[in-house]
Parts: structure tokens; C-alpha cells; sequence
């Protein structure tokens, strides 16, 4: 396809296509290439880029970034594309009898945008009402962090936690809200500095107004010790 077409083409497509599926949007060959081989497929790709900005890849500081970024990519910050990543997440019996929702909110999170690769960082915040099933609390940051490591709309991140750990609790009782900012939009285009992104997912219980307040009440806590 040529160059004009395709580009006419992403044009007509408008945003329509963001957070079309829950999905990541991966090939079916996604896992034929190792690890190593896609960081040694990478290191040319972005040797090939600081060649063309006409950059000096001789230079002491710069020689060691195409080995550098590969691995970042490919063990780092997109290190959750490979499901082999994704956290083993252990349950428990509910022998408390602990039937409120539980919160774990101010979730540290380090993102990827997938429309210009530059960083989305925020906080997550989660709740669950248990089905007589629970979770380690560390395993919710682990959820968020694996997800998080991935090309990722906001949107689609959101609702990829939800549905992981209603899947792990058992219950369609979860709920999520993100705050985050995207440094597309804070460093770069209409560099707004002080705007963020907002998004929820809220499953089960958690579409009834009040249960979603008490939430939305907790995440307000001002938490220090
Ligand atoms: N819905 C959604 N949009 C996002 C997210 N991250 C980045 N974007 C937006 O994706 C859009 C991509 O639009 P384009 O017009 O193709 O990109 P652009 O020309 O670089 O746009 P500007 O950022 O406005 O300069 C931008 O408006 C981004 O702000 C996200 O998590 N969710
Ligand atoms: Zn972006």
C-alpha cells in the first residue's frame, strides 16, 4: 500500500478505533521470536532511528542506547505483553467473614501510551466485594503493574484489571478507577501540564450508586503514616 493511502486511511479511521476491543491488539506470531532475539530485532531498529536523526553512534554516552532501549522495551516497560509475565495471583478462603468491600487504592502505576510510546503515570484504585474468595492485597498492585507494562490506552488498561481479577475472585463485584496523566498530552502536542485522565470500570455491586460512592468516598482518604 502506498505511503498516501495508508495515510488517508489512518486519517479516515479518526479515533474511532481507541478502545475499540479489550483486548491488546496482538499478532497471532507474537510469541514465535524469543526474548533475546526480539531485544537483538529492536537494538537495529532503533540504531537505525538515531543513524537517521544524524546522531553520532561512536559517542561514549550514545553507543550503549540501542542495547539499552531493546531491553527496556522488551523486559521492562513492555515486558506485559508476554502472558508467561502475568502474576499468579493467590486466593484465600474468606474464613474472616469479611463482608464489606475491601480497597486498595493509590496503586503506583507506570504506563506506556500506545499512540506516541511516551509514559502514562497515575494511580490506580481498586475494589472488591468477596464471593467468599480473596486476595493477597499485593497481588492487585502486581495486576495493575502487569497490564501497565504494555502499549496501552487508559481505557482499555481499566478494564483489563477489572476483568482479570473478576476472573481470579470469582465475582463480578470489582470495580477500578485510574487518574493518570499522559505525557502526549502533558509534554508534547497541546502540552497541558496539569490535566489528567480519569476512567472507571465498575462490575456487579458496584453499578448500584451507593456502593460506588462508598468507594469513590474511600479513595479520598488522605492515607499517611
Ligand atoms: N482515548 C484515549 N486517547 C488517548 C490515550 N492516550 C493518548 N490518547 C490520544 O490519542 C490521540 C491520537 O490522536 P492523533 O491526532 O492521531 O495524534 P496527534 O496528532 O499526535 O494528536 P495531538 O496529541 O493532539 O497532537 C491523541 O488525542 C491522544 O491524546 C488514551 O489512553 N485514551
Ligand atoms: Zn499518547
Amino acid at each position: 500500500m502506498g505511503i498516501e493511502k495508508e495515510l488517508r486511511e489512518i486519517e479516515e479511521m479518526g479515533n474511532d478505533h481507541i478502545g475499540s476491543s479489550t483486548e491488546t491488539p496482538l499478532r497471532p506470531d507474537a510469541f514465535e521470536l524469543s526474548d533475546i532475539e526480539k531485544i537483538a530485532s529492536i537494538k537495529k531498529d532503533v540504531h537505525n532511528i538515531m543513524q537517521t536523526l544524524g546522531l553520532d553512534l561512536t559517542d561514549d554516552s550514545l553507543k550503549g542506547t540501542p542495547n539499552r532501549v531493546a531491553k527496556m522495551f522488551v523486559q521492562e516497560i513492555f515486558g506485559g505483553l508476554h502472558p508467561d509475565r502475568k502474576p499468579k495471583a493467590s486466593t484465600f478462603d474468606n474464613k474472616y467473614k469479611y463482608q464489606e468491600m475491601l480497597v486498595e487504592k493509590n496503586i503506583t502505576l507506570y504506563s506506556t501510551c500506545e499512540h506516541h510510546l511516551l509514559p502514562i503515570v497515575g494511580k490506580a484504585h481498586i475494589a472488591y466485594i468477596s464471593n467468599g474468595t480473596v486476595v493477597g492485597l499485593s497481588k492487585m498492585n502486581r495486576i495493575v503493574d502487569y497490564y501497565a507494562k504494555r502499549p496501552q490506552v487508559q481505557e482499555r488498561l481499566t478494564i483489563q484489571i477489572v476483568k482479570e481479577l473478576q476472573n481470579v475472585l470469582k465475582t463480578e463485584d470489582v470495580a477500578c478507577v485510574i487518574d493518570a496523566k499522559h505525557l502526549c498530552v502533558n509534554s508534547r502536542g497541546i502540552r497541558d501540564i496539569d490535566s489528567s485522565t480519569v476512567t472507571s470500570e465498575f462490575g456487579g455491586a458496584f453499578k448500584n450508586p451507593e456502593t460506588r460512592r462508598e468507594f469513590l468516598d474511600y479513595i479520598k482518604f488522605d492515607t499517611e503514616f
